[in-house]
């Protein structure tokens, strides 16, 4: 089944409402391929969610980056899945490696908030990720298959799941992985899969890379078999990020 190019641009706790319409701007008059081709999700700060959706072009669509692991209610500074849904924003990032080490999301509590999304009828970017010292050890399989096996053990439908491989060290430092380190985890990633969830899963489910993406090493990266797009933090602020979506057109090695 072939699997359309994905490309999240994950906006971080940054942005103003001048930034914010800037870059909206960018996004609404660019010329990308189609959405048969390639799928674009931007993902402001809460905040500004109901303003983006409301003057993003209809080809692209949002995400929240976060949202409460069940149920709202009494969870001071918290948003809930049911929110989302109420102001139709289709999408969530969870587990974001930024989450899982400064606020200590474990893989049990990624899984469950990434099962409960999926209940109340969201997509779901789920991240993943190796730190530096996890790779320099040998244990990056280890470490996402431990996280990965942390959602499947609550997920069923893996339909509305995207899977996000962001190493840690190559995130927010410049350090972008080659295309053939990504490539190696991401097949790794899909052997997972069809050896523990399955066959379909595993042959249908995008595993996209995030990590110092940018206009200049997109098309190599996107060239690789097993990566299927892109989560982009700092470059979906700025113009090269129409770039990053027009790689989808690059032809597979
Ligand atoms: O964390 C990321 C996307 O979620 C990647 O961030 P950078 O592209 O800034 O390295």
């Amino acid at each position: 089944m072939a699997r359309k190019f994905f490309v999240g641009g994950n906006w971080k706790c940054n942005g103003t409402t001048e930034e914010v319409k800037k870059i909206v701007t960018i996004l609404n008059e660019a010329e990308v391929p189609s959405e048969d081709v390639v799928e674009v999700v931007v993902s402001p700060p809460f905040v500004f969610l109901p303003k983006v959706k409301g003057i993003l072009r209809p080809d692209f669509q949002v995400a929240a980056q976060n949202c409460w692991v069940r149920k709202g209610g009494a969870f001071t500074g918290e948003v809930s899945a049911e929110m989302l849904v109420n102001l139709c924003v289709p999408w969530v990032i969870l587990g974001h490696s930024e989450r899982r080490s400064l606020l200590h999301e474990s893989n049990e509590f990624v899984g469950d908030k990434v099962a409960y999304a999926l209940s109340q009828g969201l997509k779901v970017i789920a991240c993943i990720g190796e730190t530096l010292e996890q790779r320099e050890s040998g244990s990056t399989m280890d470490v996402v298959a431990a996280q990965t096996k942390a959602i499947a053990d609550k997920v069923t439908n893996w339909a509305n799941v995207v899977l996000a491989y962001e190493p840690v060290w190559a995130i927010g430092t410049g350090k972008v992985a080659t295309p053939a380190q990504a490539q190696e985890v991401h097949l790794e990633l899909r052997k997972w899969l069809h050896d523990n969830v399955s066959a379909d899963v595993a042959a249908s489910t995008r595993i996209i890379y995030g990590g110092s993406v940018n206009g200049a090493n997109c098309k190599e990266l996107s060239a690789k078999p097993d990566v299927d797009g892109f989560l982009v933090g700092g470059a979906s602020l700025k113009p090269e990020f129409i770039d990053i979506i027009k790689s989808a057109t690059v032809k597979k090695e």
